[in-house]
């Protein structure tokens, strides 16, 4: 099944509850929180204290993505708020099993993140640990950017890799996905896609949501 995942990086911040209550209502499937400090990437975005914002207003699994240095600092904070999912990169986190196994402590499900340049390898040795792999098709920190075809070859090996070892992980993919270019990863055996521009810079929400969630559909039909 696919789901959807807009990043309200790409809302008007000037209303995001009622931007996050329009796409719950356009058939959302969780929500994608992007935090930024400026350091991992070249942007700064929001913390914590949006995600305790958002809680109580949407029903929806909050996808908080680290895109932090020193993440373990921080992962309390992010539980506590609401998070269902913390994803953390493997480019920014050297102690990366302790890091999962904060997250998984915190009672929240722990992802990776690889960056599009990042093997699949780096994370061949906590694949039973996590409950996500999210694979950036753009350089993280900025919404609006071109997707990076090169990614979806690794996202089939690792779609490959998660069958034959019979776990239980979703796949996700961030950074220029709309109704063209969610096909080739859904067939490569992605399942959870992240849409900023593609969802809130459209006039009708719900048309663009669904759009996109239909042409994964059916390329996996
Ligand atoms: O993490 C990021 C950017 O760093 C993404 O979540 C973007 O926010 C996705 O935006 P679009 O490429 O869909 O506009």
């Amino acid at each position: 099944m696919i789901k959807i995942a807009p990043s309200i990086l790409a809302a008007d911040f000037s209303k995001l509850g009622e931007e996050v209550l329009e796409v719950e209502k356009a058939g959302a499937d969780w929500i994608h929180i992007d935090v930024m400090d400026g350091h991992f990437v070249p942007n700064i975005s929001f913390g914590a204290i949006v995600v305790e914002a958002l809680r109580p207003l949407t029903k929806l699994p909050l996808d908080v993505h680290l895109m932090i240095e020193n993440a373990d600092r921080y992962i309390e904070d992010f539980a506590k708020a609401g998070a269902d999912y913390i994803t953390v990169h493997v480019e920014a986190n050297p102690h990366l099993h302790r890091t999962i196994q904060m997250i998984r402590a915190a009672g929240v499900k722990p992802g990776v993140v690889l960056n599009p340049h990042s093997p699949i390898e780096s994370i061949l040795p906590i694949l039973e640990e996590i409950d996500l792999v999210l694979f950036m098709t753009v350089n993280p920190g900025f919404g609006g950017q071109k997707f990076i075809e090169s990614v979806v070859p690794k996202v089939e090996q690792l779609s490959k890799v998660i069958r034959e070892k019979g776990l239980s992980i979703d796949i996700q993919i961030d950074g220029g996905i709309n109704e063209e270019t969610i096909i080739p990863c859904a067939k490569a055996g992605a399942n959870v896609f992240v849409a900023g521009s593609a969802i809130f810079g459209k006039e009708d929400r719900k048309a663009a949501l669904q759009a996109i969630k239909q042409a994964g559909e059916v390329a996996i039909s």
